[in-house]
Parts: C-alpha cells; structure tokens; sequence
C-alpha cells in the first residue's frame, strides 16, 4: 500500500516527504501522540518542497494566497469537507461538520438570516448589555485592588451573546462574581478541544460517546462529565425555548425547529449539535482575539492611548456608548483588530474538497475529490505581505491603506466561499464593542502573564500554548469617568 501511495497514486507527483505520501502515521504522531504540532511539520514541508506540499495520503496543502479563491470557493462552485477532518468538531449533525455541499446550504439557511451585518447591528443591545456587564466586573477589581483573568471574562462575555442568539436568554455566566464557576463552556474549550485530533482518527470514540444514553456515559467516562453536563443543559434549554411562546425575539433555536424545516432535519441529533457548535465557536474564537488584542494593546501603551485618542470621536465622554456600524468607521482601532485576527484567529487546517472540479496550481494537477488545504497562519505570517510578521504592528493596515493597497484580502481568519464562518459579523460587533468600552474607560496593567502564555506552540484547531489555553491577567488600575 505505501509502494503504490508513493509511485502509483493520483497525487504521487505533488511535491513533499515519502514518509507524509506513505502513511498517516506522521501526522499522527504530530497531532495525536505529540498535541498539536503537525502544523509545524506542515511549515518545514513547505520550507524544504515549495508551496504545494502533499501532506499525508491523500491531503494536498498549498501556502499560497493566489490559490485561496479557488479552494474555498463560493458562486455556486461545490466545496465539500473532508470527511475525515470533521469528525475532530464531533458533531457531525452541525453545518460546520457537514461534507455534502448541498446538504450544507440546507442546513445552513434557517441559521443566515441571524448572522447577516443587518441582523447583528439590530441586536447590538445584546452585545452592549454584556459589555455592560463586564464593565461592572472591571470596577469591582478596581475597588478590590484584585487581579483578574481578563481572558476567562472574555468568554464569559462571548459565552453569554451567543447563548442569547441560541435560546433568548443568556446563561448568566457574567452574572457569577466567579467567572469560571458555572461556565462549563470555558471548562470544555480549556480542557476538552485537546481530544480534536483523536477524534479525527477514532471518528468511533465521539459517535460511540453520543450513541450511549448520558448517565450511562457518565460511569463510563467520568472525566468526560463537563461535557455531558453542557449536553444535558443544551437540551434542557432548548425545551424552554420552544416553551417560551410570544417570545420577543425569534431565537436559532426556533428557527431550527420550525415546521418549514424538512422534519429529517429536525431530529433531537440535528438541533443539538447545532447548538453546541455555535455555543463553542461563538464563544471561543472572539475571546481569544480579544484576549491577544487586549495583550498586544497592554504590552504596548502608545497603541493603548492612541487608540483611547481615537475613540474620542465616537465616544466623547469614557461610559459613552457606541454601535459596530459607529466604531467600524475609525481606522486605528479597525487596524487593532485586523492585526489580532492575524495573530490570533483559528489555526484549524480548514480542508476543502471539489468534488467534480479538477483544481490547478503551478503544472501540478489535484484530481476531483483531493482534500485540500491552507492554514490562514500561513498567509497571515508570510513576510512578503506582512513585513516581520510575528510582530504586533496596527500601523501597517494604516500604512497600507495610505499606499493604496489592500492588505485585507490577505486577512483571512474566517476563510472564505460558501464554507466561511457564519458568526463573522457578530464576532466583529463583539470585537469592535468590547475593545472600545475597555480602552476608552480603564486604565488597565498586564499582570501574572508570561510571553510564554500566549504564544501559539499547539494548534488544537484553535490557538494553544504549550500548557493549558491563553490566559491573561490585569490589574484595573484607573477608571475615567469624566
Ligand atoms: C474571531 C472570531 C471567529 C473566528 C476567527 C472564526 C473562524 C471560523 C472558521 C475558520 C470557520 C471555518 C471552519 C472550517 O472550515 O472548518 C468557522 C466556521 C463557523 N463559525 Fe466561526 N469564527 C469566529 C467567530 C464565530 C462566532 C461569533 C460564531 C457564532 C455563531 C461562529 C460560528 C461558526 C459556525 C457555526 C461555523 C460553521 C459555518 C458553516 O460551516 O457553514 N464563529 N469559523
């Protein structure tokens, strides 16, 4: 089998390493037995084999922005998932996990119309209410002099909006003076994403897990119980929307259960693996781009101050209150937030496959049915485009713009085409909103948090460190108020 994966197969002639075309051995010892670090064998491939790269079997990864458009195309050309990658999301009734194109639009359409900018900025009191609320938490520590894990209060917040989106009611995780006590989101984003990769090979062990009734799972698995608990909650509020008649506003969870939903697509497996991969990509992703902007913004106080200077124009007094539709016209703090989506954003190997298309790059010919791949890490780190990328550098979205070059179709931390992230417009409310609160009214200082925290080592689909997830602390150490 490795004689004709190497000499005989479709892909034989794509560049990269015997070992990587022979088996899926190396990338699971990477990923698997090592946590995470296939990524970085990817990036060596590349050093030594150029930008196409054959990385395992039967997967093409190409680090080359020309090429994006075509893999993560959209206008009606069919893009499918790989099956093999979405079982690492273990839900494989979610939109996100889904490998048919076309049954992709159908389960993705009920969800749209919630997601659209038009949407968002109408439920911008939702995301304000919060930011409220985690100004309240900022002023409590002021007045305790105490340190606070920032990055824990962020997913809290995030955590909080899109259980609104989902159910009309938010969990309340901001309502607790102990942000991480009943937030069994962040409990499973901390300590649960590290089983992605396993569950990439052993796509048994999540339908095995689902397939067994909870209380049998938990004598079974025990260490697994955060997880149950969040399953056992989704269900249990998901019943109390349905309940909740003449509700005020139309939740996803309504819209997933409306009788013009094909009854197939309505079972109990459809809504709750719906709901629990928009809880955890709602929640996740935006909290750790906060959490690396609020760093980079700490770690550098002429960023913290000329961006205060900015939302002046917005925001004339330190509680005044602005919407994303507002924020989004001011070029520093858009530059801020560009930057941490660079840095910061998802680090999953987005896999992409054209069923019925023949894809072409540099002579090379990928056949129909070929996962293929780019990382955003690598176009958002190659120096051609951003000149010392590892460093934090707002002022080159500035600097760009003045040129006349547009740097943003570089930026591609939602990927693109009919696959793209869905939350993307309220990620950047929440981003936008919660970024300019914080700056424009607190006086905050780095504190307990080593470089080491929160630097990108394992990519657990999202960004991780070599220990735990990334955690920053602050001291609030003013308040303006004037
Ligand atoms: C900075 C914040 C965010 C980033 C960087 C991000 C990134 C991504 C990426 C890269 C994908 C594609 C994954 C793949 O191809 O396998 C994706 C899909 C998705 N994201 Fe996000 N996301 C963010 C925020 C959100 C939010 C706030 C939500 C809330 C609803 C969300 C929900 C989803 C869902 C449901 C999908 C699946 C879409 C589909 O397959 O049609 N994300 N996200």
């Amino acid at each position: 089998r490795a004689i004709y994966r190497i000499y005989f197969h479709p892909l034989s002639k794509i560049p990269g390493p015997k070992l990587a075309a022979a088996t899926h051995l190396h990338e699971f010892y990477h990923d698997v037995v090592r946590g995470g670090k296939f990524i970085w064998e990817i990036e060596k491939m590349h050093r030594a084999y150029g930008p196409i790269v054959r990385i395992n079997p039967r997967e093409v990864h190409i680090a080359d922005p020309s090429m994006y458009d075509e893999i993560y195309a959209g206008c009606g050309r069919k893009r499918e998932k790989d099956p093999r990658m979405v079982s690492s999301y273990a839900s494989s009734y979610a939109a996100l996990a889904t490998v048919d194109h076309d049954l992709h639009r159908a389960r993705r359409a009920p969800l749209n119309p919630f997601f659209s900018k038009k949407a968002v900025l109408e439920l911008s009191d939702v995301v304000q209410e919060k930011v409220s609320l985690l100004a309240w938490h900022l002023k409590r520590v002021h007045a305790e002099q105490a340190v606070f894990a920032l990055s824990t209060a962020f997913t809290a917040l995030t955590g909080d909006i899109i259980t609104h989106y989902l159910y009309g009611k938010d969990n309340g995780y901001l309502r607790e003076r102990d942000l991480v006590k009943r937030n069994i989101v962040w409990e499973i984003l901390a300590k649960g994403t590290s089983a992605c990769h396993l569950f990439r090979f052993f796509p048994i062990i999540p339908a095995l897990t689902k397939a067994l009734p909870i209380r049998l799972m938990r004598l079974v698995r025990p260490a697994l119980s955060n997880v149950y608990d969040l399953q056992e909650q989704i269900s249990r509020q998901s019943d109390e929307a349905v309940a909740l008649e003449g509700a005020k506003r139309r939740t996803i969870y309504n819209a997933l259960s409306d009788p013009s939903v094909p009854a197939s697509e309505r079972s109990v497996a459809r809504l709750r693996d719906e709901s629990f991969i928009v809880l955890l990509g709602g929640t996740e992703s935006t909290a750790a781009t906060l959490t690396l902007a609020t760093y980079h913004l700490l770690r550098n106080k002429d960023f913290y101050s000329k961006l205060r200077q900015e939302l002046q124009q917005v925001m004339p007094k330190p509680t005044s209150e602005a919407n994303w539709a507002q924020l989004e016209r001011l070029p520093y703090l858009t530059a801020v937030i560009n930057e941490a989506l660079r840095l910061g954003a998802a680090a999953l190997r987005p896999a992409r496959v054209a069923p019925t298309e023949t894809l072409y790059y540099k002579g090379y010919e990928i056949p129909p049915g070929t996962p293929v791949s780019t990382i955003s890490y690598f176009i958002h780190r190659n120096p051609a485009i951003f000149p010392d990328p590892e460093s934090f550098t707002p002022e080159r979205w500035i600097q760009a713009a003045e040129r006349g070059d547009n740097l943003t179709k570089y930026l591609v931390p939602f990927t693109r085409g009919s696959r793209i992230c869905i939350g993307m417009n309220l990620a950047y409310a929440e981003l936008y909103m919660t970024l300019a609160a914080i700056v424009r009214r607190f006086d905050l200082e780095l504190c307990e948090t080593r470089p080491e925290d929160m630097e990108f080592t394992r990519e657990m689909v999202v960004q991780r460190p070599e220990k735990g997830v990334w955690t920053l602390k602050v001291r609030v150490v003013g308040i303006n108020e004037a």
